[in-house]
């Protein structure tokens, strides 16, 4: 079946940049589906339109509801009994009305309009080829407008998002050009702002705390705090939060937001700084009906106000919220069916034979068309019935031959030809100081309040302290308490710090809110870093401090305050590089099991290789001895804390030869075959400088993964 020669040619009503709507020519308040009614057109037939009375200018050919159509099954034709020098005449008005239609702005002004032309987009599939998810799609978006990408589950809308946002996963290859203000440059890092399908935000803050921390980062220096609350508010209360602000967000643990609530704190932060282009997944999706419709009308007036651009995929818009979208972009299995005005796609459907049925929301009946998951048969406006795939056949090649795809590639190519400006995606940001103060507080207060973050690991801690103190309790100075300290030190120096994997959890938490602030803009990777190493430093000291005294005490370490305070710094330098490490990890693998795996396999090998379980120099060289060993922190750790404690001591020989007592710098060389060149001072020091240079590395790993992505994508 030759589907193109049969499919119908659909022309658009010529306004592919409809105005849009005047305040006063709707009410704020959600209305019942209202706008699907039987009309007549200028040749007296009665379709079902709800925009009918925008049309009758133009020429349609839509399916008259109550006149049999042509005798095809499955194919459509255009209807025969139109009288053609009235068609043509109406396709001459209509030609002239799109010549006079402005086409938008002449100048890109100061918003920004995207363009994408023959955009696909390739995943490997089963076979170690690649499949594509999204198909030759071209269109565009201009200042001022919200275009709506609309389809089934599955169809692409993400995909499509992701790809314009510059964000595709680094599996895709994405061919094909994607050009903003006429030009090819990157999207990302505060260019733009991006609501995720998934609200990834700290579930231990307020509406207002999280609000208002993102308006400190995103909001220059310029602005006054006082403003910057009170723009944290107002955007609170735009989205309808006002009773919920003092309310904690809520995850896992504790129950706070509905999943509507945690939408609408998403769609307030990224709206917070007025982006001059603004990526919504699925804005409405867990809002009724009336949230939906009002969340939707501020993102328009956001649109509205100096030519902002706006681009949302929405899976079941009611018939209000539709009609606030300027542009429809209808996809099914990554294809292209519709792309215009939508307030035109009651016709292009009608056209090809699937007129919206009367009081039916349209977006539900395009939706129900372009379905094909379901293997149920597309009622056609004539009785007949197609299948669900050839009906998308029909509406696709029907979409290609039409008239607007056409006006949609000329539209894109005046808006590639003109010279735009380039992004700034630094422009009116926080200061780096400001950046680093705000998040380390930030993530000081949301240490504080997740228990998981450090309260329970100091629990576990002085569990296992008591434990240790109990174990070794006054463990003396005969010869078998060499032995004993040794084992005790390594218990602590190992083990202890291996706990520290327990905050990995929370590190890839961390790590989400990272990633989607970060590809947003809000904030520098190095400012990142900075408060994130300085807000644990507190817990960290607690945790090696008050589990640290009990089992120094307990078991009855060297006296000294100066070697418990040694013991403690050492310990605390070394939760701090495995927590610098499990960074490193989380941002390389940001899967919860594997990233564990991934860490405790890191620390196995080192503290195997530390001078403990094989002595320093039955290491097999060169590889276990040279570099290994000296990779190892646990090479430092161990003769740190073995330097504190022995040097200074001397315990009785007990055996029957030899000298009748025995130094501690003796076991240290001989025993614990420790370096001796260099004071315990310079052990930690190796250590707090590992700490230095992992952070660097993390910082260094991020930084490459950014630059690496749109290389791996072919971009
Ligand atoms: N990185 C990827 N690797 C493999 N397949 C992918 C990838 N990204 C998307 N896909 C596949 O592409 C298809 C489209 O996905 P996408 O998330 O864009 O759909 P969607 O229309 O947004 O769906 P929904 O409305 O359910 O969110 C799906 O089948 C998905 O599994």
């Amino acid at each position: 079946m030759d589907l193109q020669a049969n499919v119908p040619r659909w022309t658009p009503r010529p306004s592919p940049t409809r105005p849009l709507k005047k305040d006063n020519e709707r009410d704020d308040e959600p209305q019942m589906d209202s706008f699907a009614s039987d009309q007549e057109d200028d040749d007296g037939i009665s379709f079902h339109n709800s925009r009918t009375k925008n049309f009758n200018n133009f020429p349609f050919t839509t399916w008259p509801t109550a006149v049999p159509p042509p005798p095809h099954i499955g194919v459509l034709e255009a209807p025969s009994s139109r009288d053609h020098s009235t068609e043509m005449n109406r396709s001459m008005e209509m030609e002239r009305a799109i010549a006079q239609q402005p086409k938008g702005d002449d100048s890109f002004g100061n918003g920004i309009s995207v363009t994408w032309k023959d955009l696909w987009v390739r995943v490997p599939d089963k076979t170690g080829g690649r499949r594509p998810i999204l198909e030759g799609l071209t269109g565009y978006v201009e200042p001022g407008e919200v275009l709506a990408i609309m389809g089934p589950s599955g169809c692409g809308k993400s995909t499509l998002l992701d790809a314009l946002a510059g964000r595709l996963a680094s599996n895709t290859r994405q061919t094909g050009e994607i050009l903003i203000n006429g030009r090819k440059q990157p999207l990302a890092f505060g260019t733009s702002a991006y609501v995720t399908q998934d609200d990834t935000l700290m579930t231990t803050l307020t509406v207002r705390e999280a609000v208002y921390y993102s308006a400190q980062l995103q909001l220059p220096d310029s602005m006054s705090r006082s403003e910057k609350k009170e723009r944290a508010d107002a955007t609170i209360r735009e989205m309808g939060l006002q009773d919920a602000m003092n309310t904690r967000i809520g995850g896992w643990s504790i129950k706070g937001l509905s999943g509507g609530q945690k939408r609408r704190v998403s769609i307030s932060i990224e709206i917070l700084k007025r982006p001059k282009l603004l990526f919504l997944d699925e804005p409405t999706s867990g809002l009724d009906s009336a949230a939906s419709y009002h969340v939707m009308n501020r993102i328009i007036k956001l649109a509205q106000q100096d030519k902002r651009t706006v681009v949302a995929s929405i899976h079941q818009p009611s018939s209000e919220v539709f009609e606030l979208f300027h542009n429809l972009c209808l996809l099914s299995s990554g294809r292209s069916v519709y792309f215009g005005s939508t307030s035109t796609g009651n016709e292009f459907f009608a056209t090809n034979g699937f007129p919206c049925p009367a009081m039916r929301n349209p977006s539900d009946h395009y939706l129900r068309t372009v379905n094909k998951d379901f293997d149920v048969d597309i009622e056609q406006g004539f009785g007949g019935k197609v299948s669900a795939a050839e009906t998308i056949n029909i509406l696709v090649e029907s979409y290609k031959l039409s008239e607007a795809c056409q006006q949609v590639e000329r539209r894109v190519s005046e808006i590639c030809q003109k010279d735009g400006e380039a992004l700034d995606s630094k422009e009116s940001q926080a200061g780096f100081i400001t950046q680093c103060n705000v998040l380390t507080r930030r993530s000081f207060v949301n240490m504080y309040r997740d228990l998981g973050y450090y309260w329970l690991r100091l629990a576990i801690y002085i569990a296992l302290c008591l434990c240790v103190g109990t174990i070794f309790y006054d463990i003396g100075s005969s010869y078998g308490s060499i032995q004993a300290r040794g084992s005790m030190l390594m218990f602590v120096a190992a083990f202890l710090t291996f706990m520290a994997i327990g905050g990995f959890p929370s590190f890839v938490e961390d790590m989400k809110i990272f990633t989607r602030e970060r590809l947003n803009g809000h904030y520098g990777v190095a400012a990142f870093v900075v408060g994130n190493t300085f807000s644990s430093i507190p817990y960290l000291l607690m945790i090696s401090l008050v589990p640290g005294v009990m089992a120094y005490y307990l078991v009855g370490l060297q006296k000294g305050i100066d070697h418990f305070v040694y013991f403690a710094l050492m310990l605390f330098a070394c939760m701090m590089l495995v927590e610098s490490l499990m960074m490193i990890v989380a941002s390389v693998v940001p899967d919860f099991l594997m990233g564990i795996i991934t860490g405790a396999g890191i620390q196995g090998v080192m503290m195997l290789n530390g001078g403990f379980f094989r002595l320093p120099n039955d290491l097999p060289k060169p590889f276990w001895r040279y570099p290994m060993y000296y990779i190892s922190f646990h090479k430092y750790a161990n003769q740190g804390f073995y330097k504190n404690e022995f040097e200074g001591l001397t315990f009785p020989n007990e055996q029957a030869r030899g000298p009748p007592s025995i130094t501690g710098e003796e076991i240290l060389r001989t025993m614990w075959q420790v370096e001796m060149g260099y004071s315990k001072w310079m052990d930690v020091a190796i250590v707090f400088g590992m700490v230095i240079l992992y952070r660097l590395m993390f910082l260094g790993i991020i930084k490459t993964i950014e630059k690496v992505k749109p290389i791996i994508r072919g971009l």
